[in-house]
């Protein structure tokens, strides 16, 4: 079977909302909604299919895209590859090139459809904000860690890990507790690091598996979000196997917290990033400042321990 390589964008506005549209009269799957984009031609980079389909399809003149995921499917008739891009600066306002319809939308609330069946992840991918924090009660204490929690909250802060892997269970239970009730509030969602059994019992939204335990593991569970840690190509296609909902990729730069594991760089980062069909955070040396260049290495976003409570 032939393979379809297409570029796809994920126009998006600052209030979180993407462009769909339907697919015209007479294509295959007409009626169905999709990201603008199409046809890599020969010769050409996703890049600048990227930028010919948008200006084609919609009349626009992207500004800027980063790389975002690629994402293999297999449909009867045909296998294809999508380069997504997330555009958020570009010229002109979009209108309908093509007689297709158009719409913003909100993606975790769509009043169209259906979605074309690759795109499936692709919405609940789009829900995950840029940051992710990473919890350090352990050296900040759990008084100056909850103070700095509720001010992140404040400014914006909707995903969290707690990783605390020196308190007992009964200390886990307590602090998991206040956490979960400040977060809540905020609608951010929380993940343990730590086993699926414990997160479930203490009302996590989900799971964050270390490298090992991802190794370990033969089959996500469901109806809780996971997340992996990932230092190599091996792991990071053994979270793709297991369609986990994230994953982190470190260490981008050199970091207190491990400071004798070997760094990728932005180059090494990049590398493995721009193969991946799930979103990957950068962690390892990152500071809020860190997220626009991040993006250009194909990054959903950054995750950040240290950085994260200022
Ligand atoms: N544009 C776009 N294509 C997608 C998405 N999801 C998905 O599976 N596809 C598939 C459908 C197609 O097989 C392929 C893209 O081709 P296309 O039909 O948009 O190509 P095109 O604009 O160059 O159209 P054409 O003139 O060559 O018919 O990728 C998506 O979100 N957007
Ligand atoms: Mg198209």
């Amino acid at each position: 079977m032939s393979v379809v390589r297409a570029a796809v964008a994920i126009l998006q506005r600052p209030d979180g909302q993407v462009l769909l549209a339907e697919r015209p009269v007479g294509k295959p799957w007409e009626g169905w909604w999709e990201f603008p984009g199409g046809k890599i031609e020969a010769g050409e980079t996703p890049f600048h299919a990227l930028v010919r389909e948008l200006r084609e399809e919609l009349g626009v003149e992207v500004e800027k895209a980063t790389p975002w995921m690629l994402r293999r499917f297999d449909y009867p008739d045909r296998k294809v590859e999508l380069h997504f891009f997330i555009v958020r600066d570009w010229q002109h306002e979009p209108r309908s090139c093509e007689g297709q319809q158009l719409s913003w939308q909100h993606p975790t609330a769509l009043t169209v459809g259906p979605m074309l069946p690759a795109n499936e992840p692709i919405l609940a991918a789009l829900s995950l904000p840029s940051i992710y924090a990473i919890s350090n009660a352990a050296e900040l204490g759990e008084k100056a860690f909850l103070n700095r929690l509720q001010s992140a909250l404040d400014q914006g802060l909707r995903l969290l890990q707690l990783r605390e892997k020196h308190l007992s269970a009964d200390g886990l239970q307590r602090l998991a507790e206040q956490v979960l009730k400040m977060t809540q509030p905020y609608q951010a969602r929380v993940l343990l690091n730590g086993d699926v059994d414990t997160a479930r019992a203490l009302g996590f939204s989900g799971v964050h598996f270390s490298a090992a335990s991802l190794m370990a593991l033969s089959e996500r569970p469901q109806q809780m979000l996971c997340a992996a840690s990932c230092h190599d190509a091996r792991e990071l296609a053994h979270a793709q196997s297991l369609a986990l909902d994230f994953v982190v990729l470190s260490p981008v730069l050199p970091t207190l917290s491990h400071p004798d594991a070997p760094v990728l760089g932005w180059d090494g980062f990049a590398d493995l990033a721009h193969e991946s069909s799930l979103p990957v955070y950068a962690l390892g040396g990152m500071q809020p400042e860190y997220l626009e260049q991040a993006w250009q290495q194909g990054a959903h976003g950054i995750a950040m321990m240290r950085g994260a409570w200022g």
